[in-house]
């Protein structure tokens, strides 16, 4: 029986789309039904893109999060689907207007460095983020949430809000040094 896919690389727009580099809008509550549909579908690509079969079937590229702004609906909403090592959620949600009420001086990167499904091309260098952050945010039905993240979580959220801000993961890798980070900067494996 044939899946339904809704989105799919196609729907995914990339580097030079102007809609990557602007400030998404904010979403004003009761959230409309195109826009409720539209958090749906893009947790269930987050889904897909995490099940071998499905991501092969439909040649997604693996995602943990996916801003609206890459599917061209340039409004502060994103999903975000961060597995743990038993690929069980350890924080999955639909974060609309998203903010970050207080970040550590600590900071963090990935050893792996970041990609990008908006960008097809590798940027090496580590991508220096807050270790630690309080995030204030709003699910679907506009109930608030605080939350407190640290470490991959945390990562994976600074890199969607940035999406909703026109900003790349690239635009913090050091341009001289890509693999320099300065000593108050953890590399987590
Ligand atoms: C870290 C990672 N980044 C993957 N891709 N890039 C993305 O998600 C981009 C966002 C992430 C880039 C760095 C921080 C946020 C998408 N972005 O552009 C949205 O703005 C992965 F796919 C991935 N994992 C680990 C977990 N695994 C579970 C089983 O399925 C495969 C999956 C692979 N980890
Ligand atoms: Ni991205």
């Amino acid at each position: 029986m044939e899946e339904l896919v809704l989105i799919t690389m196609d729907n995914i727009i990339r580097e030079g789309n102007p809609t990557l580099r602007a400030r998404a809008k904010a979403v004003s509550f009761p959230m409309s039904d195109d826009q409720k549909q539209l958090a749906h579908d893009m947790m269930e690509f987050l889904e897909n893109s995490q099940n071998p079969e499905l991501a092969e079937k439909y040649k997604l590229r693996a995602g943990v999060g996916l801003a609206a702004p890459q599917v061209d609906v340039s409004i502060r909403m994103t999903a975000v689907l961060v597995p743990d090592e038993n690929d069980e959620p350890l924080f999955k949600h639909i974060l609309v207007n998203p903010t970050i009420l207080s970040e550590s001086v600590k900071m963090a990167a990935l050893s792996e460095g970041e990609g990008c499904l908006s960008v097809d091309r590798e940027v090496p260098g580590y991508v220096p983020r807050h270790d630690r952050i309080t995030l204030r945010w709003y699910d679907l039905d506009g109930n608030k949430h605080i939350t407190k993240l640290r470490d991959y979580p945390a990562i994976v959220c600074q890199h969607e809000i940035d999406h909703l801000n026109g900003i790349l993961f690239f635009d913090h890798i050091n341009k001289k040094n890509p693999f320099n980070v300065d000593e108050n900067t953890v590399i987590l494996g």
